[in-house]
């Protein structure tokens, strides 16, 4: 595999706290990567050691297969780590300027088309100090991607904005990796949205990895057939121990190989079959199983 970041046994300990405990992590350039986790699992740290911001403990990592304090891969790399903060008093095309020249973009960076891939093209010549939390996130990742970086690393991207800014980071996102090539590592604990908007997750629970692979790979574990039919009870019939009751339809827990003689005999006991579609267990359900986490009363709605 083609690994834009490789961790080894990446240890971080604050003194009794260990905010990661031996984290082997490969992930691979391009696509959209997803780093998941409960609250305090070391999402923030494993990004703070990649981005250079603290040392790791024990271990090592690498980012595009050379060390962590090699600058030609920082010029490589954009970042947003919590909340962006710019000085009010600027526009948030002036605050673009401004990072341009400090990036040494100034002359390439096309400030203009970075505003209205995150969506900020009416606001671009209002001060920021009126700017929702939102609309900050959104020129921070501007300001990550002005330099046309190989590798953009994103942590909580989504957090503080409302739906339609959601849809519209997440399309972004997607269209980074798609329409730019550029491998996206985000950290999130918004799993819906991570279902759609990554290619490949890692989850993480106390420091430690417990879960990794192609979102299609952790989700299609455990996949069943799900059948509305005129008559639930014949189903059950044909299907025996196979078969579950879900509301007026039913779950058959048969091998993708088996549908189709499955569907043939259902259709000669003269049911009626309105829908069959393959259901997995989704990521929400895998996070809580294995991080043990509490499932919060609301769905999250963020990337
Ligand atoms: N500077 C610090 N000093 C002491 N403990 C810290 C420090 N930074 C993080 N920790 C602890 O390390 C653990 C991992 O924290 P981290 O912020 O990496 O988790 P996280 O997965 O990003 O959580 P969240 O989703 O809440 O941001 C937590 O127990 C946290 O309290």
């Amino acid at each position: 595999m083609n690994a834009v970041i490789e961790t080894r046994g990446l240890t971080k300990t604050y003194g009794d706290v260990r905010a990661l405990d031996g984290l082997d992590l490969s992930i691979p350039r391009g696509g959209v990567y997803g780093v998941l986790g409960p609250n305090g699992a070391g999402k923030s740290t494993l990004f703070r050691i990649l981005l250079g911001l603290i040392r790791p403990t024990a271990g090592s990592a690498a980012m595009m297969g050379g060390p962590l304090n090699d600058i030609s891969h920082m010029r490589r790399t954009g970042s947003m780590i919590e909340t962006p903060r710019f000085p009010p008093y600027l526009t948030a095309r002036q605050v673009l300027r401004w990072l341009a020249l400090e990036h040494g973009v100034g002359a390439t960076a096309d400030i203009p088309h970075w505003l209205a891939r995150v969506g900020l093209t009416e606001a671009a010549d209002r001060k920021v100090r009126g700017f929702s939390v939102g609309m900050m996130q959104r020129l921070g990742v501007a300001a990550a991607l002005m330099s046309r970086p190989e590798l953009v690393i994103l942590d909580e991207p989504t957090s503080g904005m409302d739906p339609p800014g959601i849809q519209e980071m997440r399309a972004l996102i997607r269209s980074l990796a798609t329409e730019d090539g550029v491998t996206v590592v985000l950290a999130s604990h918004q799993l819906l949205e991570v279902q759609r908007v990554c290619d490949r997750v890692a989850i993480l629970n106390k420091g430690k990895l417990v879960r990794e692979g192609t979102v299609s790979e952790l989700t299609s574990v455990g996949e069943r057939l799900r059948l509305a039919v005129s008559s639930a009870d014949q189903v059950l019939a044909v299907l025996g121990a196979k078969g579950v009751r879900d509301g007026e339809a039913v779950l058959a827990e048969v091998k993708r190989a088996e549908g189709p003689a499955l569907i043939r005999a259902l259709v000669e006991a003269n049911v009626d079959i309105h829908e069959a579609r393959w259901v997995g267990t989704d990521l929400e359900s895998i996070f809580f199983t294995e991080t043990g986490a509490v499932q919060a009363p609301e769905a999250d709605h963020g990337v």
